[in-house]
């Protein structure tokens, strides 16, 4: 279960400051599989780095009562210059899981052939992707925090991680930045709108997509006015 309390984050740039998270109560409940939808710029990312402990927020609290993954995204999580092999080893180690296991499980899953042996650097972004993707599920996390990345490769990989990320909700929860609305459909049973700050929470994932798909036939709000 993860909490959200009055949760409250700005940035400042430029003399401009954007309202992400305009105090935010919500709870992300156990076992359950939660989107985030919301337009381009609504700060669903930010969310997602927030919940990871990987940014700051100005005010409230963020309660936990399990293991969080890393933001799992396209914005790669791993080290350019360390081999797949090697980012995999790294990121046993500071999970405290069995490494040679997790490479075999990345190796199988994530298909990168030769790469796997050479410096990140040299990936594709879907490569980054998959690796990411393929070292989260590895893991066993009580909430799995994904920023898009199921939508990568073709449509043999792509079924491929919705089998695995389905498998791993059956035991855990997860938050799901996507614009693609089937996948929220299919994997989903609960979705959140993030708009201007406010996070709206539907216990039907239906009701959500019909709120995110009536703001944008709108513009999107002046995020910079006072408030
Ligand atoms: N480090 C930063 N400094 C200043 N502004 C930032 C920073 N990071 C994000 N922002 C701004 O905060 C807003 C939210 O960004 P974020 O990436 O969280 O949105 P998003 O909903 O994930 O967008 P998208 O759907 O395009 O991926 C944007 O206006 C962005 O420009």
């Amino acid at each position: 279960m993860i909490e959200l309390r009055n949760l409250r984050k700005t940035f400042h740039l430029n003399g401009s400051h954007t309202v992400v998270a305009d105090n935010i109560n919500a709870v992300f409940p156990d076992r359950t599989c939660v989107a985030v939808l919301g337009r381009n710029g609504a700060g669903k990312s930010s969310l997602l780095q927030m919940l990871a402990g990987t940014l700051d927020y100005d005010s409230g609290e963020i309660v936990s009562t399990g293991s969080i993954s890393w933001p799992v995204g396209f914005a790669g999580s791993c080290h350019p210059e360390l081999t797949g092999v090697q980012n995999v080893r790294f990121v046993a180690r500071v999970y405290g899981v069995e490494t040679d296991d997790l490479v075999e499980f990345v190796r199988d899953f994530a298909e990168l052939g030769e790469h796997f042996n050479l410096p990140v650097r040299s990936y594709s972004s879907g490569m980054k992707s998959r690796l990411a993707f393929g070292m989260s599920m590895g893991i066993k996390f009580d909430t799995y925090l994904v920023d898009e990345v199921t939508a990568v490769g073709d449509a043999s990989f792509k079924a491929k991680g919705e089998r695995l990320f389905t498998d791993r909700l059956r035991n855990s929860s997860a938050i799901m930045v996507t614009h693609g609305l089937g996948q929220v459909k299919r994997l989903c049973q609960h979705a959140a709108v993030l708009e201007d700050g406010h996070l709206y929470y539907y216990t039907d994932p239906q009701e959500a997509i019909r709120h995110h798909q009536e703001l944008m036939k709108s513009p999107p709000p002046d995020k910079n006015r006072a408030r």
